[in-house]
């Protein structure tokens, strides 16, 4: 290596979290350095979702063109009781789609993978390691240092996306707290052909069945994977022979079916990382956190964490926030994250809870009650209500339904003799976050409501013949909201509102000051 190479940031491990963190950051002009001990994007699926949230950040990176043809739409999951009645139903919202994109879409991972790999390797202040283990970190004062198989790197800060059995995380002796989940499953995905296909459900299913619950998930085009609790006693090593996996899809399929792409079995397990963050070194995905399957938000989560995490270290690097206030703002990440972690996790134990139930009587019970609850009739649960929002860190002093949510993307109309207006010809609408970027932005609902500045803030006016909607999604955004005016943060998530035009002063001022900014 080059011994007076210092990076601005170390990435070890390259799944999606450690993909997505090189895109942004390297985007963002810094000098990234990645080191992965396989040599090549691993070829087995292990996440099957993503929600529009992800789609947005795959928006920014420039990259979804190069997936659309592995993504689709996720189905409607049902949920079917002891009886075989329909005793829950998870969909998504109608168009117009909040944040621009399908919200919940299953995809196939390695494709994505290869996709974001390609986005990264545009970016020559990115150097990738492939093949090269990471053997021991450390650090002082003034930067991390990493001994891997290939020599030393050094960086200012560095990101552990080394998955749950992090390596970076037991050396630097980061303790798991436990968050009460702990089962054994078996993953099982299928390619089917159209016989196979011919016979199975339409609709994704939860069978929360006492004897066995299980899950079908209907991947993109002939993909279907099967989630499978393991009773008491049952060998997680015999359940994944071919021959004992068949025997568990017999109800659904027989060989002649399809083919067995992969059967693992898993610990279902619920940890999230007591600290994210220890000097200079930060946690992300599942090195921070594991979460049991059920609501699909293993990658999203650790996508999400590398969002929030990757615009406060380009701050910080670039001097444009300093001191005292980025060292607030670096601890915010743990903060924010983590709360938003224990949060959604404990939502989808309460998910799984419906479905493992393996006590008859109240797995009965539980189907009267749901059933009662809703009067009888089944109503559509869109899963984005699910998914909570940030309620800790870089946010507002503020009690509102809007601080901490995801602030909508809009569609809005291009066209030529505007500023922003791309050059090909024929395009007549855009998406909000490639007309404006994703810096911070204040968002105005309309021209009436007055502008306030701190330095690299962007100034949005709806309305405007340069930001005017197609669909309204903002205008009723604000509208729900109450409020007049958004200061948007670069991870798209909502900093805080402005109820009236005389609040956005204040509003701004607030976010300088915590980023100790001049107003
Ligand atoms: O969002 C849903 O309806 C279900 C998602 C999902 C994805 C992967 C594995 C699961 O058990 C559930």
């Amino acid at each position: 290596m080059n011994a007076g190479l210092v990076y601005d940031v170390a990435i070890v491990g390259y799944g999606p979290a450690g993909q997505v963190a090189a895109a942004l950051l390297g985007q963002a002009g810094l000098s990234v350095h990645v080191c992965e001990r396989l040599t090549d994007v691993y070829q087995i699926p292990r996440a099957i979702s993503l929600d529009h949230e992800i789609m947005r950040v795959f928006q920014q990176l420039g990259v979804v063109d190069a997936i659309a043809s592995h993504v689709e739409p996720f189905t409607p999951s049902e949920f079917y009781g002891v009886d075989g009645q329909l005793i829950r139903r998870m969909t998504m919202v109608e168009p117009p789609y909040p944040q621009g994109w399908t919200p919940s879409n299953v995809f196939t991972q390695p494709p994505v993978e290869q996709a974001l790999r390609a986005r990264v390797a545009q970016l020559p202040n990115v150097k990738v390691e492939l093949g090269v283990e990471m053997q021991r970190i450390s650090q002082d004062a003034e930067g991390v240092t990493l001994q891997l198989s290939s020599g030393t790197v050094r960086a200012k800060y560095a990101i552990a996306c080394d998955g749950g059995s992090s390596l970076v995380r037991t050396q630097l002796e980061m303790p798991l707290e436990d968050l009460d989940f702990d089962e054994p499953w078996l993953v099982v995905d299928v390619l089917c052909n159209e016989q196979g296909l011919a016979k199975l459900p339409q609709v994704s299913v939860q069978y929360c069945e006492p004897e066995r619950p299980c899950t079908l998930v209907i991947g993109p085009k002939n993909h279907r994977r099967w989630e499978i609790s393991l009773k008491p006693g049952e060998d997680p090593k015999q359940v994944a022979t071919d021959e004992e996996t068949w025997k568990l899809l017999s109800r659904w399929l027989t060989p002649e079916d399809g083919e067995l792409w992969r059967q693992a079995s898993y610990r279902f397990h619920a940890l999230v990382a007591a600290n994210w963050r220890q000097g200079r070194v930060f946690l992300a995905g599942d090195a921070a956190h594991m979460q049991p399957p059920f609501l699909g938000q293993g990658m999203c989560q650790g996508v999400r964490d590398v969002t929030n995490l990757s615009w406060k270290l380009r701050s910080v690097l670039t001097g444009e926030v300093q001191g005292q206030a980025a060292e607030a703002l670096l601890d915010s990440y743990g903060a924010e994250r983590k709360a938003h972690v224990r949060e959604l996790t404990s939502r989808i134990k309460g998910v799984g809870a419906v479905i493992c139930e393996r006590d008859p009587v109240k797995a009965r019970e539980r189907d009267a009650r749901m059933l009662a609850e809703c009067g009888g009739v089944v109503k559509d649960t869109p899963r984005q209500d699910i998914l909570p929002r940030l309620e800790t860190g870089l946010l507002a002093a503020q009690s509102n339904t809007a601080r901490g949510s995801l602030f909508p993307q809009p569609w809005v109309r291009v066209g030529h003799g505007k500023p922003w207006a791309p050059a090909s010809a024929g395009v007549t609408r855009g998406l909000l976050d490639t007309v404006t970027g994703n810096g911070w932005r204040l968002v105005l609902a309309d021209a009436s409501v007055p502008s306030a500045q701190f330095a690299g803030l962007r100034i949005v006016t709806l309305g405007q013949a340069d930001c005017e909607e197609t669909e309204g999604v903002a205008a009723s955004w604000f509208r729900r909201h109450e409020c007049v005016a958004a200061l948007v943060r670069p991870d798209n998530y909502v900093y805080g509102v402005a109820a009236s035009a005389a609040d956005v002063p204040t509003l701004v001022a607030e976010a300088a000051r915590a980023l100790g900014l001049d107003a």
